[in-house]
């Protein structure tokens, strides 16, 4: 990571009629670092995406790339700028390698090896000389990082790149991302995966309605995060929620479909499980409902209220915390 920005957006909103997508939201990415824009459907991550490319432009507040805007350089603002938003379209009856001919060819030709190193890096090579309209989705997705990759960009931005992907072509698409970051170039990339973020992202953004409810590092998201949250079954719900007095860190629900919600420290949930052992209460199965980072997602974003009003929440200050980075 260097101290040069690749992206500094200030300020930026968006309007489509009476929907605001993007809201005011501000987003630094440093040169060399792997950033994530996260945020629920309909949040505005493709909508910011989309601003950035040029393809719309926004209604207030400006967006510059490697120091660039559209309104001072036009179209220069894409120099050393590829990716792609939603899915890369092909040509289904040509090959990947002629695909990428055409493309590298509209562009004014690729020097001499680029079309194979790039095929290289995305695991493509060995496949490159089939029709493209027999490539798996994530094979469809991964030519299109092969694609952006010939422009040989600084800042690569992908829109949701492992969505709709098989587990195989999500940890493919991990894969992929963490080799190119590893090579020095600069990654954006939205998701709806907090999983996806916190395991391939340097620092993140979380959008809710088109605002921004968390700027930051993952490992200050992480400090944020509540404790995890378990469904318990037992044979005799009603005393192991008696014998819960004596764990006053716990904070406990009966879940509406049966079982119990236990939300807590772990080290004070393994002391109750081993109370309820001891009181000869059956234990018919403990399994976690979401992980913390998954829990305060839900709890920056709103993202499922419903799903939250049962489940207890035994340290409120993250959720305090949370909102007051909230730029709205
Ligand atoms: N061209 C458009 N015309 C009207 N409304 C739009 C347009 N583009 C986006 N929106 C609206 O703006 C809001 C943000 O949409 P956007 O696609 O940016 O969200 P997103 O976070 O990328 O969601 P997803 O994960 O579903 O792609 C949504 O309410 C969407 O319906």
């Amino acid at each position: 990571m260097s101290d040069e920005l690749a992206v500094e957006a200030t300020d930026v909103t968006k309007s489509f009629g009476a929907v605001r997508a993007v809201d005011g939201i501000s987003v630094r990415v440093s040169a060399g670092e792997v950033y994530g824009v996260l945020g629920p459907n309909g949040a505005g991550k493709t909508t910011f995406l989309r601003m950035l490319f040029g393809l719309i432009r926004p209604d207030s507040g400006v967006i510059r790339v490697f120091g660039r805007t559209w309104a001072e350089d036009g179209v220069g603002v894409l120099d050393g700028v590829a990716g792609f938003i939603e899915s890369p379209r092909f040509y289904p009856y040509l090959t990947g390698r002629q695909n990428l001919e055409g493309l590298a060819l509209l562009d004014g030709g690729a020097r001499p090896g680029l079309l194979e190193e790039v095929l290289e890096v995305v695991d493509l090579r060995d496949r490159a000389d089939r029709r493209v309209g027999g490539y798996s989705y994530g094979m469809r997705q991964r030519l299109g990082v092969a694609a952006s990759l010939l422009r040989q960009p600084r800042l690569l931005v992908l829109d949701e790149p492992a969505n709709g992907l098989d587990p195989a072509g999500i940890r493919d698409m991990r894969a992929l991302v963490k080799r190119l970051a590893a090579s020095g170039l600069t990654v954006l990339l939205s998701s709806h995966h907090m999983e996806e973020v916190e395991e391939i992202c340097d620092n993140v953004t979380i959008m809710s309605r088109g605002a921004v409810a968390f700027h930051g590092t993952i490992a200050e998201l992480r400090r944020m995060a509540p404790d995890p949250g378990h469904l318990l079954a037992t044979g005799d719900d009603d005393r192991a929620l008696a014998l819960a007095v004596a764990h006053p860190r716990l904070g406990l629900s009966r879940d509406p479909d049966g079982g119990l919600l236990v939300a807590g420290p772990r080290d004070e949930v393994s002391a109750y499980v081993a109370t309820l052992v001891a009181a000869g209460v059956e234990l018919r199965g403990l399994t976690l409902t979401r992980t913390p980072l998954e829990e305060l997602f839900f709890m920056l974003t709103d993202a499922s209220e419903d799903e939250l009003v049962d489940v207890p929440a035994p340290a409120p200050a993250p959720r305090r915390s949370a909102r007051s980075r909230a730029a709205r």
